[in-house]
């Protein structure tokens, strides 16, 4: 449903309320309520909840700026329009494991969708210590699916082409080409670190070989089209409970390397690894490897079931591409690891650490592995060496 207006205006927790019932079948003279709850860095979010039956839906609104920033950093409000329509299109492939889109209006740059709040934020409940056990099997298959139906792999070309250029999306791009692959390995106003680990970071500026590498990564995100990438999928983008899992927030949506959505999901897994020891630990390695080997399988079946590539059977060629999706999203996840502790945006796994030596200490291993994926990435054979290198063998 597309809903009728023509300016823009940013909601108030009312006008929310108003914009609700014009498009979702609340009962007769249900009374809602309305809360703005958006904890991201870019947008608002709105609660519109009939206290009733205590369900609801979820507004997103994007705002002409970054929200963490302020109106200093303008911001496209195109991006509204690219989340649904990712949040549409993943659907497609995915479903089950994105919500459901209501209605969208391109002039107020809303999204109306599923409330989802029965659910906990993956990253959230995991610091918790909460055991989401279909976690990594569900978003293994959300990424195979995702990944493989928008790639050259299953499209005609002309589609695949079509749906490129619908979701360009070059200034949400831009804050990953800075955030991600540029500024943390540089001297850079935006990054942001205790003093204690300048040594460290100060290593990173100066280690050539680790510079080259991180160039070529960010060479692939800028020019490699596989497929319609989510663009941000880390464990704030995640509903999780014992049974359900959904992905949400996908604005970065864009056409980039595979292995970029799977690298990103798996450096958070290692992030929140480092947090942990024993038992606790393996919990998030059993998760790291079954990401990648669900997403593997899958990939796989659908391949063989509905690849339409000419080449599909050519010995040796799905093991090759499979090959290049696992080194780049190693290397994809030596450089989120790098900028989530050095970088603008921060993850609370870290972050939240009270204690200084050890919020220290750890962040220095993640800036380890970090470096050590990046520049490893084509010599790590398997997941079984990066589930060593997140249990502590090397470190
Ligand atoms: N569909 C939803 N149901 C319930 N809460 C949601 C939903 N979408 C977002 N939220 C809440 O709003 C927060 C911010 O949403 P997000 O899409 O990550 O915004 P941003 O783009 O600003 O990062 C989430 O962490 C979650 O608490
Ligand atoms: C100024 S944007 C920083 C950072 O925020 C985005 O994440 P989210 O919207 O989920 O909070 C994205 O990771 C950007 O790199």
């Amino acid at each position: 449903m597309t809903i009728a207006t023509n300016q823009y205006a940013a909601l108030t927790e009312e006008t929310a309320i108003a914009l609700a019932k014009s498009v979702y079948p609340f009962p007769e003279g249900a009374e809602l309520s309305s809360r703005e709850i958006g904890d991201g860095n870019l947008n608002y979010v709105f609660r519109i909840t009939d206290s009733a039956s205590g369900k609801g839906v979820i507004i997103k609104q994007a705002l002409p700026y970054a929200k963490v920033v302020g109106e200093s950093w303008p911001l496209t409000l195109k991006r509204a329009e690219t989340e649904a329509a990712a949040l549409l299109k993943h659907g497609e492939f995915a479903p089950g494991l994105v919500p459901e889109v209501y209605a969208t209006d391109t002039d107020l740059a809303v999204t109306v969708m599923e409330d989802l709040s029965h659910l906990k934020i993956a990253r959230e409940g995991l610091i918790a210590g909460e055991s989401y056990p279909k976690l990594s099997s569900d978003i293994g298959e959300y990424l195979a699916r995702t990944l493989f139906h928008t790639s050259d792999f299953a499209l005609h070309p002309f589609e695949k082409k079509r749906l490129a250029a619908e979701f360009s999306n070059p200034e949400l791009c831009k804050i990953t080409e800075d955030l991600i692959f540029t500024d943390p390995f540089f001297d850079r106003e935006t990054n942001d670190f205790e003093p204690q680990l300048r040594l460290a970071v100060e290593a990173i500026w100066n280690n050539a070989p680790l510079q080259l590498e991180a160039a070529k990564l960010k060479y692939s995100f800028l020019t490699e089209a596989e497929a319609l990438l989510h663009g941000d999928l880390h464990t704030g983008s995640i509903f999780a409970s014992a049974e359900e899992t959904k992905v949400i927030d996908p604005e970065f949506a864009f056409y980039g390397p595979i292995g970029f959505d799977v690298g990103l999901f798996l450096a958070n897994l290692i992030a929140q690894g480092i947090t942990r020891t024993g038992e606790g630990r393996k919990v998030i390695t059993d998760h790291i490897a079954k990401t990648w080997e669900t997403f593997e399988g899958t990939f796989s079946a659908l391949w063989e079931a509905e690849g339409v590539e000419a080449f599909k059977n050519t010995p040796g060629y799905r093991e090759a591409i499979l090959e290049k999706v696992f080194s780049d999203a190693l290397g994809f996840a030596g450089c989120e690891l790098i900028r989530r502790t050095i970088g603008l945006a921060h993850v609370k796994d870290l972050d939240g650490i009270e204690e200084e030596a050890r919020r220290i200490e750890l962040k220095k291993q993640a800036l380890e592995l970090g470096e050590t994926l990046i520049l490893n990435r084509r010599t790590i054979k398997d997941i079984g060496a990066v589930v060593r290198l997140a249990e502590g063998e090397a470190r």
